[in-house]
């Protein structure tokens, strides 16, 4: 017997960082919205805990205990004081070290296979739990859709949304690490005080009513500054993405992954048809959200 789980990425169309605090976390004010692009999680009953991998990316992903989906499972496993005995195959095809989380899709998707395995029968509350101990990122990954996120981006709120908003991803020719991505913005940051991190309510008025120009007049990413100074390259992805018609291009996350919001599904293809063509990414994915999280298939 086997458990399948399917889980999106996301894209953060207002990441607002404060000052890094003194556990070395940034509080953020983080707007999540999951888009259809997936990773699968198999969990299947082994003599020991295994970790595989197939995809474009995979050679870049971690098969040891570091994988976050082998620790979600070593975590579900102590808590309920069994042995995490069981192989995890990922078919990955969510760009890696790409500021679309992954990695973090992939340990929401692994508790929730595991816990069907198992038969764990974990509440909702405690796998949020657990998600939280695992990264910042991880708790979106479970509940999908689009959210808050407070904190250091693991406390969600819901968000209402209106609409299906259409994205172009350029996916760029390396990754970026998240830790060094903030370290350069506290290194920009120094010298100024930072404002408290808050939700705009544009971006959320936007969201609710599903308009994708107001949308594209509100998306901000506090981390873009620091991203663009790791990797200046990505300002030409933007310059692209926009020439061909986007509505606006912003870096996800940590980045380097630049989305591009665009008015429909036609307009996405014919975007990324040009993001090919330009020579400044290594390729360019359509995907649209909101969409669920983790689920069993
Ligand atoms: C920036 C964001 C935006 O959604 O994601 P990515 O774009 O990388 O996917 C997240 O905040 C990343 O979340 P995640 O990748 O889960 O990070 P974690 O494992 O919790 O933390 C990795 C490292 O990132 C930094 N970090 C992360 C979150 C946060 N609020 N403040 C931080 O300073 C810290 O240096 C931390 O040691
Ligand atoms: N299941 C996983 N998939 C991808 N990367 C993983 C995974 N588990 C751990 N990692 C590590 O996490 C790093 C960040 O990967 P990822 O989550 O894809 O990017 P990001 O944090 O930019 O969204 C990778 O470089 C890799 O070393």
């Amino acid at each position: 017997m086997s458990v399948t789980v399917r889980v999106p990425a996301k894209v953060n169309v207002q990441l607002a960082v404060g000052a890094a605090r003194p556990d070395g976390y940034h509080d953020l004010a983080n707007v999540f919205l999951a888009v259809g692009l997936y990773d699968e999680v198999t969990a299947t009953p082994a003599d020991e805990l295994r970790v595989t991998c197939a995809g474009p990316d995979a050679a870049q992903v971690p098969l040891d205990r570091t994988n976050l989906a082998a620790r979600a499972a070593l975590a579900l496993a102590e808590r309920h004081g069994l042995e995490a005995a069981v192989h995890l195959h990922i078919a990955k095809d969510i760009p890696v070290a790409g500021g679309m989380a992954g990695g973090s899709a992939d340990g929401a998707a692994a508790l929730l296979a595991c816990d069907a395995l198992w038969g764990t029968g974990a509440d909702r509350e405690e796998l949020l739990d657990i998600c939280a101990e695992l990264g910042s990122d991880v708790p979106f990954a479970l509940v999908g859709g689009a959210a808050l996120g407070t904190g250091r981006g693991e406390r969600l709120t819901a968000l209402e949304v209106g609409g299906t908003f259409h994205w172009v991803f350029a996916v760029a020719e390396r990754g970026l690490s998240t830790p060094a991505v903030f370290r350069e913005f506290d290194r920009l940051a120094e010298g100024r005080t930072l404002p408290e991190p808050v939700a705009s309510q544009d971006l959320l008025d936007a969201l609710a009513k599903g308009d994708a120009d107001a949308l594209a007049d509100a998306v901000c990413n506090d981390l873009q500054p620091a991203a663009l100074s790791l990797f200046p390259e990505l300002a030409d992805t933007l310059a692209a993405g926009r020439a061909a018609g986007a509505l606006t291009g912003l870096v996800s996350g940590s980045g380097p992954t630049t989305a591009f919001l665009v008015r429909d599904a036609a307009a996405a293809r014919e975007v990324a048809k040009a993001l090919r063509a330009s020579g400044t990414c290594r390729t360019a994915r359509v995907a649209a959200g909101p969409v669920p999280g983790a689920t069993v298939v």
